[in-house]
């Protein structure tokens, strides 16, 4: 595991954001894993920026991301379809048709989630996988417990979740309650992993993750069983590492 910590926010940035553009300059028909969160915000906005220069190009791109809301519309505002959209995928030259959200509002979810798998397994591995994680240690939305699913499935969001994502909607009660989300396995499957804090409220969970027992507790701690991860600190998220 290769992790770095940046005092700087713009280099922290780029440095994720040139670890993507190298990829794609080297596999230009690479696929993606994308995360949402706030997190990730500032690493879209710089390859939209690199776009704009000419400096890479998603036109032959594969996406799919790790989770979205249950029972909102897709173009709900805060669905993660429309965070993708607007903050990335309606800026660039990607493909919409190759960009992939769990469906959020399918009939059948458990359907949905066998058929998101499935989608996985026929054209994945990702190459790279983004990753944010929550003050519970939950990547996509694996909340800890005493055991993790491995594919995609359904799952019931944890209150500290719920609150943690309550600023993006008008109140608590709005916020969904269930979602769909990439399992542990399939995030694992990824080529590479790229783990992206920011903020001194994560500085415990962080520590915890990366150099924590590896537990089901802390669903972020599995990545150290990973061969190929690559994590972007700011210095209020990496405090407790040194
Ligand atoms: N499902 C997402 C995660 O993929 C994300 O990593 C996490 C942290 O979000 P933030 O970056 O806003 O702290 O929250 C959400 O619940």
């Amino acid at each position: 595991m290769n992790i770095y910590t940046f005092r700087d926010e713009e280099q922290f940035v780029q440095t994720g954001a040139n670890l993507i553009t190298s990829l794609l300059h080297t596999n230009p028909r690479a696929t993606l894993g994308l995360a949402t969160g706030s997190t990730p915000v500032g690493l879209y906005a710089k390859l939209i920026e690199m776009h704009r220069q000419g400096l890479v190009s998603f036109a032959q791109t594969t996406t799919y991301n790790l989770d979205e809301y249950v029972g909102l519309p897709e173009n709900h505002p805060e669905s993660y379809r429309t965070f993708m959209n607007e903050k990335f995928f309606n800026h660039v030259d990607i493909q919409i048709e190759r960009t992939h959200v769990p469906n959020g509002n399918a009939a059948n979810p458990e359907e949905e989630c066998l058929n998101y798998d499935k989608m996985l397994e026929e054209f994945g591995p990702v190459d790279l996988q983004l990753l944010g994680i929550g003050h519970n240690g939950h990547i996509g939305f694996n909340e800890p417990g005493e055991s993790l699913s491995g594919g995609t499935h359904l799952v019931e969001l944890q209150e500290k979740t719920r609150n943690a994502n309550a600023r993006f909607f008008p109140t608590l009660a709005d916020v969904p309650t269930h979602a769909i989300t990439m399992g542990v396995a399939t995030i694992l499957k990824a080529r590479q992993i790229l783990l992206l804090v920011r903020g001194e409220d994560k500085a415990e969970i962080v520590h915890r993750a990366l150099k924590g027992p590896i537990t089901t507790e802390c669903p972020a701690s599995l990545l150290q069983c990973h061969p190929n991860v690559v994590v972007l600190l700011d210095q209020g998220a990496g405090r407790l590492l040194v």
